[in-house]
């Protein structure tokens, strides 16, 4: 539930999409984002873009299967993750994760990338100003709450930075033609907000949404998703050799062959409901509405327990065991995105659905596909159990991988 002080302060806000209160401006600013990066050329066009950084990725990570070390990978999901979606945003060409399974293969000691470093301060940040009531952070955790207010103070210096930047290089150019996101984002929002000072501030904001949105979702899941294959040999060889033959000799995965790969969008799907990434989602009734037979009143505050809803034993037959195949059946019930309904959301659901699903859907399949082609994945301890960090979203946390080449590795 959110607090009534948090409440009465969200109410001046009208910045960004996430917390926004104000009608107009969020959906300006939505339309602004399915406009960019909801497109079906945009997401296109991401497949070589994403496969370009991973042929790169996986001369290190072949260089790190060889010397047969571990790694961390959450740190590596994470640092894939935020290499994609900064050069989504800004073109920028990043290579941390590259760097840092060079630096393990080497038994160097890789210093955390500042950015990603960042994002997952500002995540529990959102966590525990999200969970705990103002009067407790403020008076209580006075420690916490500082450490917190300036790891947001920091990212919102760097974000505004980046986009001051951005906004520079885009007034001062005529072609405009293969636009980044921010660049994109930038001439939308002139054409709908009033003034400058108004465009600037909600770039920002949108921005910061976007990375933020963008890191610790998709490469929690896929890190996630990669201890259920290194516990399931069959099912990532059964991940692997569908891949395999949805791509040819070359072994280069486009778009066509992401649509043969109907087993590894199960799997993806599954672990989407199994990690629950995102615990909860929360609405505020606008009018009296019925439910199951209980009527909720208008002004109520309400918490979606998607974590209830993804594991309710009514709705999934054994439901705390990673099975992809229930996926693959047809749907019990003809309704929701998936057919189970209000049991399954991983993404949220109607006009504040998450606007980047198609995004990271593209992404984690190319990412997935490419990694479980050519690797096996191998827990460093055989009895590693999962940790989990409940931050704005749940975390992985350390989870050491060994990756070992498989035939098909070329
Ligand atoms: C596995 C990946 C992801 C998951 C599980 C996820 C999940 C979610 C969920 C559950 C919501 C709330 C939806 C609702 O209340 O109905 C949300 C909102 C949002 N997501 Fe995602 N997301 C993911 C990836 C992304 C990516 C890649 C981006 C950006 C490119 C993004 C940007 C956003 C934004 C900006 C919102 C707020 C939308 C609004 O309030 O109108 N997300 N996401």
């Amino acid at each position: 539930m959110i607090p009534d002080e948090s409440l009465h302060r969200l109410g001046k806000y009208k910045l960004g999409l996430l917390v926004n209160s104000d009608l107009d401006s969020w959906k300006v600013l939505r339309k602004c984002l399915v406009e960019s990066i909801g497109r079906p050329k945009f997401l296109k066009g991401l497949v070589p873009k994403i496969g370009g950084y991973l042929a790169e990725l996986t001369d290190s990570l072949d260089r790190l299967a060889d010397a047969g070390v571990p790694i961390l990978v959450n740190e590596l999901m994470g640092l894939v993750s935020m290499d994609i979606i900064l050069n989504i945003i800004f073109s920028e060409k990043r290579e941390a994760a590259i760097i840092y399974g060079d630096g393990i293969a080497e038994g160097k000691k890789v210093k955390p990338d500042p950015a990603l470093a960042m994002v997952h301060k500002v995540m529990d940040a959102g966590g525990f100003y999200g969970k705990v009531p103002p009067f407790i952070y403020k008076y209580i955790l006075r420690g916490k709450d500082k450490l917190h207010r300036e790891s947001v103070l920091q990212w919102m210096r760097y974000t505004e930075e980046r986009v001051r930047q951005k906004q520079t290089e885009v007034s001062a150019s005529t072609n405009n033609e293969h636009m980044d996101f921010a660049t994109s984002l930038f001439l939308t929002a002139e054409s709908l907000c009033p003034d400058q000072n108004t465009v600037f501030k909600q770039v920002v904001s949108t921005i910061r949404e976007t990375i933020g949105g963008g890191t610790d979702t998709s490469s929690n899941t896929m890190a996630f998703l990669i201890y259920e294959l290194a516990r399931n040999k069959a099912l990532a060889d059964q991940i692997s050799d569908e891949v395999v033959r949805a791509v040819d000799a070359s072994g280069i995965i486009d778009h066509d062959s992401l649509s043969r790969m109907p087993f590894l969008e199960a799997a993806i799907t599954e672990i989407g409901r199994t990690c629950s990434l995102v615990a909860g989602l929360t609405r505020y009734l606008s009018e009296d509405t019925l439910v199951d037979g209980m009527v909720l009143k208008k002004g109520a505050h309400l918490v979606i327990a998607n974590s209830m809803n993804h594991s309710d034993p009514e709705v999934w037959e054994n439901p705390q065991l990673f099975d992809p195949t229930r996926f693959m059946k047809k749907p019990a019930k003809p309704e929701g995105p998936h057919g189970f309904g209000w049991a399954f959301s991983p993404f949220g659901y109607g006009v504040r659905r998450c606007p980047g699903q198609e995004l990271a859907l593209i992404e984690m399949k190319i990412v997935m596909a490419t990694l479980c082609r050519r690797y096996r994945f191998r827990l460093a301890d055989p009895l590693q159990s999962l940790e989990i960090h409940e931050s704005s979203v749940r975390e992985c946390g350390p989870l050491p991988i060994i990756f070992e080449k498989r035939e098909h590795n070329q």
